[in-house]
């Protein structure tokens, strides 16, 4: 094959197989069987083989990183990755509305979120391009962790549109992939993790993106750094833009306009939190406005305008984990 059709075969495999990865692992629906995927990503290994100048950063091909770092460089956030504060029954939630409605009035309206039990990241674009990723770490100086994060199938390595920004998410363990892992560890006679989350930590610590990747961790995003001039007026606004630039958002998120509508949706979830694929530690409530959030600001560590409602800590995967193995 001569370099001509090489590179637009390498090409036009490469979008096919960024669009199969991402109809099965973003949207949850495959559209080919596994054993069709791994035979178009053998030949275009075979063509990126061939001519390497076709290995562009993008190619499926490249997802798992080569070398093992020596160590992880620190990087600073230029703005602050924030935590939550907490909340542990209505009272709370309702004390908390009540401050808000204090600051910005009675025409509020609350995002009502999963709130996913693994790290939180940051993810930085430049033209469309996946160019760092990091964790919180204190919130200003973080870990640079890009060439694990890379390796899951579900972060894109190129948005649907060139912008330059930077979003925020949880990387996590699906509960089927923390039980697997356990299986093999305790196969192999090593300590198994004690839940997902610390799966997940220690997946991301890992100095060899190679076993990063064969992790199987997940990402969903949450949030935009700095909204700039896009136009983005709220948060629920700000989550359908992540999903058309081609981001993982969790689908269970809830827009709703009353403390008490809040207070249904986490009830609601108290009992149905053991079907999830995932473990979650509660749920997170955010003002959607961003002029209200803006209003409201922050605390030296933590937004005014979002709370956490914290569910009572319970090993429900380690329930699950019993049943698998015994
Ligand atoms: N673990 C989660 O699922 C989660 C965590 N944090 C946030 O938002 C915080 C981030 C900074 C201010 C609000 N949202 C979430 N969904």
């Amino acid at each position: 094959m001569d370099f001509q059709s090489a590179e637009k075969k390498a090409k036009d495999l490469q979008n096919l197989l960024n669009q199969y990865s991402y109809d099965y692992h973003v949207l949850d629906q495959p559209t080919i069987p596994d054993a069709e995927y791994d035979r178009l990503l053998r030949e275009l290994l075979e063509i990126e083989e061939q001519f390497p100048e076709l290995q562009t950063a993008d190619s499926p091909t490249q997802r798992v990183g080569g070398e093992t770092l020596s160590m992880f460089h620190k990087v600073q956030h230029t703005i602050p990755m924030l935590s939550l504060g907490n909340a542990f029954d209505d009272q709370e939630l309702r004390d908390f509305d009540r401050r808000v409605r204090q600051g910005v009035g009675d025409n509020v309206s609350y995002v009502c979120e999963l709130k996913i039990d693994g790290l939180a990241v940051s993810l930085i674009y430049e033209d469309g391009m996946f160019v760092r990723g990091a964790t919180r770490g204190d919130g200003t100086t973080g870990e640079d962790i890009t060439s694990n994060l890379r390796t899951i199938r579900s972060l894109p390595i190129r948005l649907k549109k060139p912008v330059s920004l930077e979003v925020r998410g949880e990387a996590f363990m699906p509960k089927k992939s923390f039980i697997a892992l356990n299986k093999s560890r305790k196969e192999r006679e090593e300590e198994p993790f004690a839940n997902p989350r610390n799966a997940a930590a220690g997946s991301l610590r890992q100095l060899d993106p190679k076993i990063a990747a064969s992790r199987n961790l997940d990402v969903f995003l949450y949030g935009i750094a700095d909204v700039g001039d896009t136009g983005i007026r709220s948060h629920s606004e700000g989550l359908d833009y992540l999903e058309q630039l081609g981001f993982k958002t969790n689908k269970e998120r809830r827009k709703v306009d009353s403390i008490e509508a809040v207070i249904e949706y986490v009830n609601g979830w108290v009992e149905k939190r053991p079907d999830l694929p995932y473990d979650i530690d509660g749920i997170v409530i955010k003002v959607d406005s961003l002029d209200q959030q803006a209003e409201l600001g922050t605390t030296a560590k933590s937004p005014r305008w979002a709370i956490a409602y914290k569910f009572p800590a319970e090993e429900v995967v380690t329930t699950l984990m019993d049943i698998e193995l015994n």
